[in-house]
This record gives structure tokens, C-alpha cells and sequence, in this order.
């Protein structure tokens, strides 16, 4: 199993940072971070290192009894250690491809990427003249005498690639023409010296000298003679499109093309000497292909194994050509996408594997291969690429690439935090968290302080709340926490960050004022927030309260008080005379112990920043609120961009208090952080400081560079819906935000929006009010990611900025069966579409070339309908299905065609398929999406 190397620096109490230079040092590459992964092996090998004499051994006294932690604890079932992540450290891509470049020798990757490259055409290329052309030049001909070059093993050696192709219209065509890799140093990247940095954006090029290889020879006809059956192949057509359009690698893909004429006479003239080695008695290239005693060089031992392996044949495979070792292997595993309809436009996170791209754009990964090769990389399909490389393929195959963000450090950690499930045994109720929200001056704060016997009120400019407070107070043996915001907006704002600290919300309604258009805002927060609402419907204490219209007022918001036979509690307080305050503690209570709110206290605590300041003296203070787990006086925080160790914790409401540690609900204010993280961050606590700075400083770096490019964050649009929802099939509600000029407008939109019902997709209205867009919709859309509606009316100039800003999609409407069209037209996006599939012709095959490391073409004609270039196929022999395979490639005569017509003759190469016989049936089909619609 992968093990971290933080993971493994804490088992062996060393820094982790120490470690990875360790790694370096004793030749485990690749591992640039604490956060990397090492394989078993690697770990024993580190492991042995310090058993041994290595330096930190000695100096530490050696590691392998490391001492009992200090403090045991649990961080759900890793049995008190932090989880093994075994994620990858997200390195460049193509490095891979570069470490095999820069390796002098050829290492176990590259043999096994070699291998699997070859296996995977191979398996496509069982082909008449293999055995001219692809020998794996154990040898270089050219130097029989010295010492091998060392790129001279890699598969790619020897590899020739056709020019030209003619269909089967066009049978007497020219003989094939090879082209021959320069030896040595094509792309200039070759002779570069051992470790010098790899040029960023080209992929690296595995080069490979040319060995001598004999032109290949003409097929003999059936009578014998020496007349041309197999027709040339040209390059691939995608590679042709592309090298007119100027893409560079294509570019260079030509001007290889145009070298190949001087690589037939370098080769003719290297087997010239090469035969006068072979007189000379001395090691020459081995024959392949031919028979023995047939006048071949004497071979030596590696030479005459090989040969001799090559000529293990299997039974009935007498008349085919003689097949390497790797040729024997089982199945290949390139067609990951053989069943995946062929796309048009893929969004995939990068870096991705040669098998994730196959798979994502339902392309045959031995196609991916193909052009990685053309480029000169050797890869297999879990190579990884880089976005250049991964871009140019898909230009290749002619499919535009969205390419999605990657994984953060701190988004690695967090998932892996997140994804931890506590044993239910570990599990204890933790208080509540409450949080106050309402209309300005409707006693949110004075309510709190009542509860908690203090006068904040008092003290604060104005009488509004400037800044979030949080408080546990003790209500007979049971804990609650409040949290007092200055507004809603902050409370969303939080939730916009990813925090929702808020366990329970209670809405503040000034008896004397009823529900106002922020009270509404605030329910609508609430709501969107998916937590219970409880009403505190203060200052009872006014004379000439009517209730019933609040309460009127209330149900019209969803909200309906118990006492009229709903579910909403709704407690009478009075903050000034203190009046309904115990029914309200005793009524939040009771929510909470209904709703069961538990954590595990014997973890390492996690939570969200609240607030934080930097003070003059002191440094940094943050208020936190730990959500699980608990946080100790000494432990290592990351909170954003902030990192460090909790030098001390006060009280949050008597700083003189000092506490050792915060349990789970509990808000506490910590010093010790190197900078002020903003407000609703998560914070979590890691064993090795060196991981927390590294974590840090990645989101610092992370948060600057989005800040630079100023590119606001993308939300949902009714444009990119469709997009959105492709490979994220659990999302299927679309969350909207509706302004109106009248009540009744939103009640007419309401009942058309109800109309739009579908068992798989729902639309949630989060809110409806009237007036303009303002910048709190904006904020509400923006963290329940919902698109603001507005009907009749239009954003004011800081909605409209925020919504820029923030990437939120403000639509207007003036009349009201458009929104319904719109938001259906989305909701019937969103809907899975069904896939059908479509026939499209027959093809009878005619004859069928074999082609060295192309594969079998099928010489075809077409019985009926079509056949194209992006369809499918089924094989049909003696009435029987034998394969179901995409066309890889589709040619008239010598061009490439998108569909040939019935009548007419056609080559067809099958993806992964080369056992096609004469007088097999090909039926064409496409397998195509159809959107669904609402009412079908
Ligand atoms: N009569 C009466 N006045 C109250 C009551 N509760 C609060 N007030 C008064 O209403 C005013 C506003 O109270 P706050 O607690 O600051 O209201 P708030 O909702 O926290 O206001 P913001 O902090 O601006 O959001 C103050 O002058 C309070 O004294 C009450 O129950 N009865």
C-alpha cells in the first residue's frame, strides 16, 4: 500500500521535509513533496536506511522504535494516525515521459511502457511483413563491434512508419514507403545533458536510434510473382488535417516525413555494411523472418534466445508471421472505450491518463497511443499527460477539451479529512449551534445577550453588530452555543465559503414590525441553508401586537407556526424584560436533541474561522468554532493561507479564561497563527508543521493567481446546465432566485414553475420576492450556486457587479411563459439523455491487407446505406457476431473519408480488431444521444 512520506516521517519522527530530500538522496525520485506517495518498496528501502548507518540514524538514535505519540487520539479508522492519502501530488504530467528521456538506461517503466505500447499495436498488427520491419534492435547494426547506444532498446527502435495507403480501388499502387526516425537525436531533445530541466511545454520525445532494416519486401502475388498486393499507407488522416492547419507537431510529423527518403538510403547503406559484417563472421543483425540455415549470421547468445523466441509459434499460426514475446501476451487492454459512444466535446481534470482521456472521449486508447507515439513519446495508457500534450490529441481527434480545475493540496486534505467516517461508537452528542438572523434592530442581539447575561448592545457603534460573535452559555447541565452576525449576508457569505457552522436557525421578528424584506431574506438563507428555523418573535413587551398578521405573515412565507397546526415553532420573547427566553432555550433544546447533533471528541479537531484579527501585541487571534473532534493548546493548525501552532486559547467571552483545549461545538479564540485567515475558512490540525506551511502556502499561492487572472468563479448558468451535469448525474435540482415586481407576479410564476414536475429533476425556489435584484440575492445565489430570475425588474449596480464578480447568472423576463420555456428547456438538459442506436449500412469484405504496425484493412464494398467514418461496427461471420468495434479509419481510394455510399469501394480499419476475414459482413450503427424530453 502507498504510505505518504509525512506518514512515514511520523513513524520515524523525522521532518518530513528532511525526508524528501532524504528520498533524493538515496535515489527515489519523483517525490517533491511531503504529501507524495512511496510505494512498499520505497518505504523499505527508506526503512533500511535508517535501520542502517545512514547519518539521520546515528543522529536520532535510529527510528525503529519510535516512542508512543504524546497524545493518543483518533482520527476515525486510522487507529489514531493521520490517514494514508493516496492521492498523487499532482507532477508534471508528461514527467514520466521526461524521466524516461533523461534516463541513460532503459529502466523497468520504460521496459514496461515499451512492453504495453508495443502489446497494444501489436495486438492491432499481426501483420504479413513483421518481420522485416519491426525488430526491436537488440543490436546496432551500424556498430556490431561496440558497446550499444544507450536508446537503443526502447520498442519504438525500428519502428517505420507507411506514407502512403491505397484503398483497394487503387491495389497496384506503389510500394510502401518507410520512413525512418533519424537516429540518434530527432527533436533536438536527445542530446540534452542528464538532468537538465525538460522544456515545459513540449512533451517529451523518447528517441530511438534507427536500426538497419531492410526495405520491406513486396508481397508476393498468388502466382508467385513479385507483383504489389498490399496498398501503401499514408499518415494518419487526423495528422494530415492538422499538419495543414500548422499545428507545430504536426509540422514536425512532415518534415520526418520528408526525411524519410534520406532514412532509406542511410538504411540501405547500413545494410550493406551490415552484410559485409556478416561476412566477416562477426555479430550482425540477427535475421528475422527468416528460415534457419538460410544463410543468417551466426548469432550471439541474447540474439539467438530472442530469435529463438521469436520463432515460437502456436498451433494453426504455421502460415502467419513469426510474432515476438510480446506479441504472445494475453489481451490487450487498450479498448477502454470500446463501448463508449465517440464525443465531441469532453471535460476532464488534469493531469489525466492516456486510459482516463480514452475512456472520457470514447476513443480506443491504442488511437491515443498512436499519436503519442507519431509525437515521439512513449507512453502506455497510465501514462499521464500534461495539458499540451493532452490538447494537441485532442485536436488530433478532432474533439474540443474542457479542461476541469485540479485538486488543491488543501482540497486533497480536506476530501481526505472529510471522507474519514467516525466509528459510531466514538460518536457523543455535542451542543447545538445556533445562529440569530432578521431584519436590522429586531433584537437579535439583545436576545443574545439576555441569554448570556451580558450587554453587548451597549457597547457596539450604533447598535449594529459589526462584527460575528460566538458564545456557549451552560442551560442546566446542557450546552448551546450561539453565533450573532452582523446580517445574513455574512451568514451566507460563510456558507458561500463552504462553512455552514449553523446547526439551527432562529429568526428575530420584532412583534411591533413584522416580517420584513429582510426578515425574508434571512428566512430564505436560512432555508437554503437546509437547517431547522425556529422564530423568536421578540419585543412582545409592545403594547398593540397583532399576532395573527404575523402569523399571516409567516405561513405566506412557508412558514407555519405550530400553533396553526404547522411545523414551525414560533416563542414570544421579550429581550427587554426577559420575557420567553427560558421557552426559547428549553425549545432550541429540544430541536437539537431531535436532531441527534454528535461529533467525535477523540480526534483532531476541525472547524471554521469565524473571524480573525491581527493584533499589535499579541499577533494573530482567531475565533473559531471546532465542529468535530478537539482541538488542544500545542496542536498544528492550517486555516487558508494561515498556518501555525495554537500557542494559547482564550474564552470567547472572558479573555482572562484560558482554556487547554475546545471541545466539539465550542467557539474558542486562538493565538498563535502566522496571518489573519478570512472568515469562514475551514481550519484542521495535521501532526507535521512542515505540511501545514506547504498546505498554506499552495492556497496563498493559489488564491493569488486567481486573484491576478481575475477570473470569477464559474456558477451555474441555464447555458452550461447541460454541461455541468454531464458526469455529475446526482445533481439534478436547479436552484432559483426569484424578483418580481408584484406579489402576484410571483404567485403566477410560482404556479407555472409548479407545472415543471419530473420525477428526476427538481426546481427549487430558494426565494421570491418583490423588488430589484439586490447584492444579498446575489450572495444567496452564489453560495447555494442558484440563477437569480428577475421579472419586471432589474438589478441594482452593486448586484450587478457582485453578480460579475461572483460568476452568478442574473436572467430577466418580462414575460412569464418564457421563464417557464427557459427553465424547462434547462430541466429537459439536465434529464439523462437516451442513447439509440441508429443503422447505417453493410459493407461486404473483399479482400483484407495486412500492414506492419497499422493492422488489417478491410477492402470493402458497400452493400447498402453508408458507412462512416465515426460509427461502429459488427462483424458478422457465418451469420454469427465475432467483434463489435469502432472504425479507426475510413479511406476512398487514398483519401480519407468521412462516409462512403453504397456501391462503392471503401478500406476500412477496424479499432482493435485485426482478425477480419474475406467475406465478413460489416454492419455500420451509431450510437446516438437523444435528448429527452419533459413529457416523454
Ligand atoms: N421594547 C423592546 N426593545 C427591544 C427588544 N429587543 C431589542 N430591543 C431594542 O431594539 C434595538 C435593536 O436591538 P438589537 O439587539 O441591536 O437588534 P439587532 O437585531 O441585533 O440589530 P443589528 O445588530 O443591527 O442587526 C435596541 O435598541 C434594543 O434595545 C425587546 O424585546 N423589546
Amino acid at each position: 500500500m502507498a504510505v505518504r512520506i509525512y506518514s512515514l516521517a511520523k513513524e520515524l519522527k523525522v521532518d518530513s521535509k528532511e525526508l524528501v530530500d532524504l528520498c533524493t538522496q538515496i535515489g527515489i525520485t519523483g517525490k517533491g513533496s511531503a504529501l507524495a506517495s512511496l510505494s512498499e518498496d520505497e518505504v523499505v528501502k527508506i526503512q533500511d536506511y535508517f535501520k542502517g548507518s545512514g547519518p539521520k540514524a546515528s543522529a536520532k538514535g535510529g527510528a525503529a522504535a519510535p516512542p508512543p505519540p504524546e497524545r493518543p487520539r483518533q482520527m476515525g479508522n486510522a487507529g489514531g494516525r493521520m490517514p494514508v492519502i493516496v492521492t498523487q501530488k499532482p507532477s508534471g504530467p508528461l514527467s514520466s515521459l521526461r524521466k524516461l528521456r533523461d534516463e541513460e538506461q532503459p529502466t523497468e517503466v520504460e521496459a514496461e511502457a515499451a512492453q504495453e505500447l508495443d502489446s497494444a499495436l501489436a495486438a492491432e498488427a499481426p501483420v504479413a511483413e513483421e518481420t522485416a520491419a519491426a525488430p526491436p534492435a537488440p543490436a546496432a547494426p551500424s556498430a556490431p563491434a561496440e558497446p550499444e547506444p544507450p536508446r537503443s532498446h526502447g520498442p519504438l527502435a525500428g519502428v517505420m512508419r507507411r506514407d502512403d495507403y491505397v484503398g483497394p480501388g487503387n491495389m497496384s499502387g506503389k510500394p510502401p514507403v518507410f520512413e525512418e526516425p533519424k537516429s540518434g537525436n530527432r527533436g533536438g531533445s536527445g542530446g540534452k545533458p542528464a538532468g537538465s530541466p525538460p522544456p515545459k511545454a513540449r512533451p517529451a520525445i523518447k528517441l530511438a536510434p534507427m536500426p538497419a532494416v531492410e526495405p520491406p519486401k513486396p508481397l508476393r502475388g498468388k502466382a508467385g510473382g513479385e507483383q504489389v498486393m498490399k496498398p501503401d499507407m499514408k499518415l494518419p488522416a487526423d495528422a494530415m488535417r492538422a499538419g495543414k492547419s500548422g499545428s507545430k507537431p504536426l509540422a514536425a510529423h512532415l518534415r520526418r516525413h520528408e526525411d524519410a527518403v534520406d532514412a532509406a538510403k542511410k538504411a540501405k547503406a547500413l545494410e550493406e555494411e551490415n552484410a559485409k559484417a556478416a561476412k566477416r563472421g562477426g555479430r550482425g543483425k540477427p535475421m528475422i523472418g527468416g528460415k534457419e540455415g538460410e544463410g543468417g549470421p551466426l548469432l550471439g547468445g541474447r540474439e539467438e534466445r530472442q530469435l529463438a523466441r521469436r520463432r515460437t509459434t502456436r498451433p494453426g499460426d504455421e502460415d502467419r508471421p513469426m510474432r515476438g514475446p510480446r506479441r504472445a501476451r494475453p489481451k490487450r487492454r487498450s479498448g477502454v472505450s470500446s463501448t463508449v459512444p465517440r464525443k465531441e466535446r469532453i471535460s476532464i481534470q488534469l493531469p489525466c491518463t492516456v486510459r482516463e482521456l480514452s475512456a472520457a472521449a470514447g476513443v480506443p486508447g491504442v488511437d491515443i497511443l498512436r499519436i503519442l507515439m507519431s509525437e515521439g513519446a512513449m507512453a502506455t495508457l497510465n501514462t499521464q499527460m500534461d495539458p499540451d500534450m493532452t490538447e494537441l490529441i485532442a485536436a488530433e481527434l478532432g474533439i474540443v477539451i474542457d479542461f476541469k480545475a485540479p485538486k488543491s493540496l488543501e482540497d486533497e486534505f480536506l476530501d481526505e479529512i472529510r471522507s474519514m467516517v467516525d466509528p459510531e461508537e466514538s460518536l457523543v452528542a455535542r451542543p447545538p449551534v445556533i445562529t440569530f438572523l432578521g431584519h436590522v434592530d429586531h433584537g437579535k442581539t439583545s436576545l443574545i445577550d439576555k441569554i448570556i447575561g451580558m450587554n453587548v448592545v451597549g457597547g457596539e457603534s450604533g447598535g449594529i453588530t459589526q462584527h460575528i460573535r460566538a458564545y456557549q452559555v451552560d442551560r442546566n447541565g446542557k450546552r448551546i452555543s450561539f453565533v450573532d452576525t452582523p446580517g445574513h449576508e455574512a451568514f451566507t457569505e460563510m456558507r458561500a465559503r463552504g462553512a455552514n457552522v449553523t446547526d439551527i436557525a432562529v429568526i428575530v421578528v420584532a412583534a411591533d414590525d413584522g416580517v420584513m424584506p429582510q426578515t425574508e431574506e434571512a428566512i430564505s438563507h436560512a432555508r437554503a441553508a437546509e437547517v431547522p428555523i425556529v422564530i423568536a418573535l421578540n419585543k412582545t413587551d409592545l403594547p398593540g401586537i397583532d399576532f395573527d398578521k404575523i402569523y399571516q405573515q409567516l405561513a405566506t412565507n412557508d412558514l407555519l407556526p405550530s400553533e396553526w397546526g404547522g411545523d414551525v415553532e414560533v416563542v414570544k420573547t421579550s429581550a427587554t424584560t426577559g420575557a420567553g427566553i427560558e421557552n426559547l432555550l428549553d425549545t432550541l433544546l429540544t430541536v437539537a436533541e431531535l436532531h441527534e447533533y454528535k461529533a467525535n471528541p477523540d480526534r483532531e479537531a476541525l472547524g471554521t474561522c469565524l473571524e480573525a484579527q491581527q493584533m499589535a501585541d499579541r499577533g494573530v487571534m482567531a475565533k473559531v468554532m471546532v465542529q468535530n473532534g478537539t482541538l488542544h493548546v500545542g496542536d498544528v493548525v492550517v486555516c487558508g493561507d494561515a498556518f501555525g501552532r495554537v500557542k494559547s486559547m482564550d474564552d470567547t467571552l472572558n479573555s482572562k479564561l484560558r482554556h487547554e483545549e475546545a471541545l466539539p461545538s465550542m467557539p474558542v479564540n486562538i493565538w498563535g497563527l502566522d496571518v489573519a485567515p478570512a472568515a469562514g475558512e475551514h481550519f484542521y490540525v495535521l501532526d507535521d508543521i512542515g505540511l501545514a506551511r506547504e498546505i498554506a502556502e499552495a492556497r496563498a499561492k493559489r488564491v493569488r493567481s486567481e486573484f491576478l487572472s481575475g477570473v470569477a468563479p464559474t456558477h451555474v448558468t441555464l447555458e452550461n446546465l447541460f454541461d455541468r451535469l454531464e458526469g455529475a448525474v446526482d445533481v439534478s435540482t436547479l436552484n432559483i432566485i426569484l424578483r418580481a415586481d408584484t406579489r402576484g407576479s410571483i404567485e403566477a410564476i410560482r404556479k407555472e414553475l409548479g407545472k415543471l414536475e419530473h420525477p428526476e429533476v427538481k426546481l427549487r425556489i430558494l426565494q421570491a420576492m418583490v423588488g430589484g435584484v439586490t447584492e444579498a440575492d446575489v450572495t444567496l445565489a452564489d453560495a447555494s450556486d442558484a440563477i437569480v430570475i428577475g421579472f419586471n425588474v432589474v438589478p441594482d449596480e452593486r448586484a450587478k457587479s457582485a453578480a460579475e464578480q461572483r460568476g452568478v447568472q442574473i436572467r430577466r423576463y418580462e414575460v412569464i411563459y418564457k421563464i417557464a420555456d427557459d427553465l424547462k428547456q434547462s430541466l429537459e438538459g439536465m434529464l439523462k439523455p437516451e442513447e439509440r442506436e441508429v443503422d447505417l449500412g453493410r459493407a461486404l469484405v473483399q479482400q483484407v491487407y495486412k500492414i506492419s504496425r497499422v493492422g488489417a484493412i478491410a477492402g470493402c464494398r458497400v452493400l447498402g446505406g453508408i458507412i462512416a467514418r465515426d460509427a461502429r461496427v459488427r462483424i458478422i461471420r457465418d451469420s454469427t457476431v465475432v467483434g463489435d468495434y469502432a472504425i479507426d479509419t475510413l479511406k476512398r481510394e487514398k483519401d480519407d473519408a468521412k462516409e462512403v455510399r453504397e456501391g462503392l469501394e471503401c478500406g476500412i480499419k477496424i479499432a482493435g480488431f485485426n482478425d477480419v476475414k474475406e467475406g465478413d459482413l460489416l454492419e455500420a450503427y451509431r450510437i446516438e444521444e437523444i435528448g429527452r424530453k419533459f413529457d416523454s
